[in-house]
């Protein structure tokens, strides 16, 4: 019989071209297959709305604490309309990005101060964190190689190298201050072998989740 497990939060982070799009697909179907069901998303983005706000946030210019603001904006109106209604209904959610990305990018790589984007945390998600945090890390050089070699670059893929080493050094500062929920993948190993990592990772995570009533 399929076990009944508790609902958790999944949450994928990275710098662009690290490889994050290509696993959660794998990550959606290795959960499915062992009977969880879950609401796969993505920030910003997730709603009707935050498309919207996506579609702004990825090909205009804007202020700094702008672009943070209208990402916390896109993120309320997700956790409003997709994250805690499916948590509520007992299911998993996997979201393409979350705050740690808001650190990292505009905190990090852009230099908004971190205490207004705690600040913002403290105000959106007082009392939602993920689960469980994969975040891909390369060196930058086979990021950028990756994303050249695939697809036409938005706003933030634009950055210099200087802006992603920051936003780099900020996911990788946060996977140490929370070393309970992030799990740190060395994406430059081919996506077979990540893929019978994250597997490990899943599996314990589901082990850890069975329903006991
Ligand atoms: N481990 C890997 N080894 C080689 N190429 C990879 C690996 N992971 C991803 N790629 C390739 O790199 C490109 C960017 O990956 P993607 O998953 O879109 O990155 P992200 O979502 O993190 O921006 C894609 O063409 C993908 O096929
Ligand atoms: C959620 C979030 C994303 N971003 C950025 C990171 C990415 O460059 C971009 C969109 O993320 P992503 O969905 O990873 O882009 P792609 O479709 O190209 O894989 O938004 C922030 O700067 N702050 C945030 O809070």
């Amino acid at each position: 019989m399929t076990p009944h497990y508790q609902p958790r939060f999944i949450t994928f982070e990275g710098i662009d071209g690290a490889g994050k799009s290509t696993h959660i697909g794998f990550v959606t179907d290795y959960l499915q297959q062992r009977g969880v069901t879950l609401v796969s998303s993505r920030e910003p983005g997730g709603t009707s709305l935050g498309e919207k706000l996506r579609e702004l946030l990825l090909h205009e210019k804007m202020h700094l604490e702008t672009e943070a603001l209208l990402m916390f904006a896109s993120r309320r109106e997700h956790i409003a309309q997709v994250i805690a209604p499916a948590l509520e209904r007992g299911e998993w959610v996997i979201s393409d990005r979350f705050s740690d990305a808001s650190f990292a990018y505009q905190g990090g790589g852009r230099g908004m101060d971190l205490r207004k984007m705690e600040q913002l945390e403290a105000w959106v998600h007082p009392h939602l964190q993920p689960d469980l945090t994969f975040l891909f890390d390369v060196p930058l050089a086979v990021a950028r190689a990756r994303l050249d070699a695939t697809r036409a670059l938005d706003k933030f893929e634009q950055e210099q190298a200087d802006f992603f080493a920051a936003t780099r050094n900020e996911y990788l500062r946060r996977a140490a201050q929370f070393p309970q929920r992030f799990r740190i993948i060395d994406s430059t190993q081919s996506i077979a072998d990540i893929q019978v990592q994250l597997a490990q990772l899943l599996d314990v995570l589901l082990e850890k989740s069975i329903a006991t009533c």
